[in-house]
């Protein structure tokens, strides 16, 4: 299970103008952000463009440092950069980061031996996912040159490789096509069932269809902020929609539109 609780975060942006050395704009990014998400559900954070998604799940991945709030995985407090919650945490982050040199199957292996496994056992979990995910075409090419799809396939792989407790995942489905999509999908149904493991999995998304069809949970996030959340039943019925979209519209763009950067001189 992961909680978060009231997160937030800041960036300085560096003004690049002449006149401006030594000002910065600060993005807050996240400003309130706060959510449960439940052991075998998928659930999912749905924004604009901007919302302050993958900021969220980089802090949750222990990728990036907050400046206020709480996350908890499993109970363990989670610590940019330290290892106590990420041995049981697969995260698939917007900077895929694949070494181009390396095969897919060598890329993945090496992740799986990182975390722990031994080579053999990581080479039999790469031809598991292969399968699952459609990768065995692709498996002992180098990743250098690899189609955007390509590279989102090896790197969920590579992300799953130790099948931790804990999936987070940027916009998994960016760049896949209608199949890879659609195994992607039951692959996410199955690690949620107890046949799979019951695993608790976060993803953002601003694809509706998506959230319709997979979440159990489903987060709002504008602005930086949680603006409703529940199940897609529970949020159409909040604001008396038939359509998703609709509804999404309503909770994510009838808040009274906030700032996100203001400029002020960088410390
Ligand atoms: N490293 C950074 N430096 C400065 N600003 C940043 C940085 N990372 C994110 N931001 C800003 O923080 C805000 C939230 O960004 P974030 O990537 O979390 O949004 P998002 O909801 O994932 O958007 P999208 O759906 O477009 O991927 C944006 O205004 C973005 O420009």
């Amino acid at each position: 299970m992961i909680r978060v609780e009231n997160l937030s975060k800041h960036f300085i942006r560096q003004a690049s103008g002449r006149w401006q050395r030594g000002k910065g704009e600060v993005v807050q990014a996240v400003k309130d952000i706060s959510f449960c998400a439940e052991d075998g559900q998928i659930t999912g954070l749905l924004g604009a463009n901007g919302a302050g998604k993958t900021t969220t799940l980089r802090m949750i991945g222990a990728l990036l440092k907050q400046d206020g709030g709480h996350i908890l995985v499993d109970g363990v407090a989670v610590q940019a950069g330290q290892q106590a919650t990420q041995a049981q945490m697969g995260v698939l982050s917007d900077a895929r980061g694949l070494y181009p040199r390396l095969s897919a199957r060598e890329n993945i292996v090496y992740y799986g031996v990182l975390h722990g496994m031994s080579r053999e056992q990581a080479h039999q979990r790469v031809d598991v996912l292969a399968e699952v995910l459609e990768l065995k075409p692709i498996l002992e090419r180098r990743c250098d040159g690899f189609s955007q799809g390509e590279k989102m396939k090896t790197a969920l792989a590579r992300a799953l490789v130790h099948d931790p407790k804990n999936i987070i995942l940027d916009e998994p489905t960016n760049g896949l096509d209608v199949l890879a999509t659609r195994a992607l999908r039951e692959f996410l149904r199955w690690l949620r069932s107890p046949a799979g493991g019951s695993k608790c999995i976060i993803f953002s998304t601003h694809i509706m269809q998506e959230v319709e069809r997979l979440c159990d949970h489903v987060v709002v996030v504008a602005h930086g902020k949680t603006v409703a959340q529940g199940s897609v039943a529970a949020l159409l019925s909040q604001v008396g929609a038939t359509d998703f979209e609709d509804a999404f519209v309503k909770l994510a763009f009838d808040q009274s539109a906030e700032p996100s950067i203001q400029t002020r001189s960088a410390a």
